[in-house]
């Protein structure tokens, strides 16, 4: 066995695994779940060293010149983790502490959650290690144009598709368009997802992770016994995903008692106005200081005392270090990665119910599939045909992975993760690269 399985099959121990979670990236956690679900699918080593393993990765130097003239470096990456089943597809981040092992964690989740969600793509997913907020949009545009320059040789609409992730949105998307389309000599709409409408972009994309996110809440809600109309929640993360989530839930009637983003939180036990907030947060850039709320401590909005946590920002915020303190009955994970596998251990044992990531925020992907089919067929939808395409597609996935995780007594995450490595596994069987 390679090394990287011995590295692997040890995070997995129970004993270990609970002595090394404060050293748990995001890249042991999404290869510890892949283990678990080859273990239990009983698939061979090589499959889970080929799964273990991004089919191929680049990683860039992006110069920019700042609107100083002073020049700057930037490092950025592109991880395709699988095409077996389709094309890779997966999101672009901007964020300072971006890194390779990251990129590489976030695109093996895309490829579960394509399968799962039996959209017809690979996984991948991209980053560059810049903070956003530092520069002016005429810096963003150069710094994306270039990065776009320089992952163009494995990007394309039938190669790797592109979409907006944390510090992106439909206007970086619209630069990677154009510069695409510039170097390909004609407009290619369907080398991204995301983009405005104006583009080529679908009807209810800028939103469907959220809506996506709600229909799983309400329905895991009420598969707990908990009405979602006498239920309250908490929402980590007022960006693209959680923004829409708590306007989403509160409009279901759910009373969204707190908020963060990663300034700090606020909390209003009665409920929080999410419309006032979206115009505080509109003027001021965060969710501190808002006139309708109390202040909370970032940290603490993770431990509040509400029925439904909904974690929509990074990465490993549910760690063993708080998992015991949770009080929400039901965890929907908006975030990609938000729970180490220590803490689903620890939130298990408390019969707590975590939704995963590649089910719960598939609401994007999904809709980024109908936007690219839209785009190669130039004909578009109506919104409610996107938003009940979206809906069916979500609530037969929560179905289905119930179903399994009950039939044999599994995780949702478990059952999830195998479901999908088993799909994964049948397209490499059936193209002959099962070794
Ligand atoms: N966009 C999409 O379609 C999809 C996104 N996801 C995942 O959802 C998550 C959020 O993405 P998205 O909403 O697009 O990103 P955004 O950049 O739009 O928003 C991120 C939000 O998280 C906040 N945040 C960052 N760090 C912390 C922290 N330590 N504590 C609390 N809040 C924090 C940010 O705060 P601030 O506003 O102060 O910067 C911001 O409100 C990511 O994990 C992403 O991978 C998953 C599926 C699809
Ligand atoms: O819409 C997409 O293609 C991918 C969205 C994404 O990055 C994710 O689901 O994590």
């Amino acid at each position: 066995m390679t090394d990287l399985l011995a590295a692997t099959t040890m995070s997995t121990a129970p004993d270990a695994a609970a002595s090394v979670d404060h050293v748990a990236t995001p890249l042991t956690d999404a290869r510890s779940q892949l283990a678990e679900a080859i273990s239990l699918l009983g698939l061979s080593d090589g499959l889970h060293q080929m799964l273990a393993t991004p089919r191929r990765e680049l990683s860039v130097a992006v110069p920019l010149r700042m609107d100083s003239g002073e020049s700057r470096l930037y490092l950025g990456y592109r991880v395709q983790h699988n095409f077996s089943r389709g094309p890779a597809k997966g999101g672009l981040r901007y964020a300072p502490n971006v890194n390779i092992d990251e990129v590489r964690a976030l695109a093996m989740w895309m490829t579960w959650k394509c399968a799962l969600l039996d959209v017809p793509y690979g996984g991948a997913k991209g980053g560059i290690a810049i903070d956003p907020r530092e520069h002016s949009m005429a810096e963003l545009e150069r710094v994306t144009r270039r990065y776009t320059s320089e992952i163009l040789p494995i990007i394309g609409p039938e190669r790797d598709i592109p979409a907006p992730d944390i510090g992106t949105d439909e206007q970086t998307m619209a630069w990677i368009m154009d510069t695409y389309s510039v170097n390909s000599g004609y407009t290619v709409p369907g080398i991204v997802t995301g983009k405005p409408i104006a583009l080529g972009g679908s009807l209810g994309r800028a939103s469907a992770t959220s809506r996506g996110v709600t229909h799983i809440a309400l329905a895991a809600l009420r598969h707990v016994g908990l009405d979602p109309a006498r239920s309250t929640a908490a929402v980590q993360g007022f960006g693209k995903v959680g923004a829409d989530a708590a306007r989403f839930l509160s409009e279901a009637g759910v009373r969204v008692t707190a908020i963060s983003d990663q300034y700090g939180a606020v909390s209003n036990d009665g409920g929080l106005d999410i419309g006032a907030l979206s115009d505080h947060v509109r003027a001021t850039g965060s969710v501190i200081g808002f006139a309708g709320a109390e202040p909370l401590d970032g940290a603490d909005l993770l431990t509040h005392d509400v029925d439904l946590l909904v974690p929509a920002a990074v990465e490993g915020v549910l760690h063993d270090g708080n998992a015991t303190e949770v009080r929400a009955s039901v965890i929907v994970e908006g975030a990609n990665g938000p729970t180490t596998p220590a803490a689903d251990r620890i939130l298990r044992e408390r019969g707590i119910l975590v939704v995963p990531d590649i089910l719960a925020n598939a609401g994007g992907v999904i809709v980024s599939y109908f936007e690219w089919v839209q785009a190669n067929q130039a004909y578009w939808w109506r919104a409610d045909e996107v938003e009940s395409r979206l809906e069916e597609r979500m609530l037969s996935a929560w179905k289905h992975v119930l179903g399994y995780a009950d039939a044999r007594g599994l995780s949702l995450r478990t059952a999830a993760t195998a479901l999908a490595v088993e799909r994964v596994a049948e397209a490499h069987r059936l193209r002959g690269l099962y070794p």
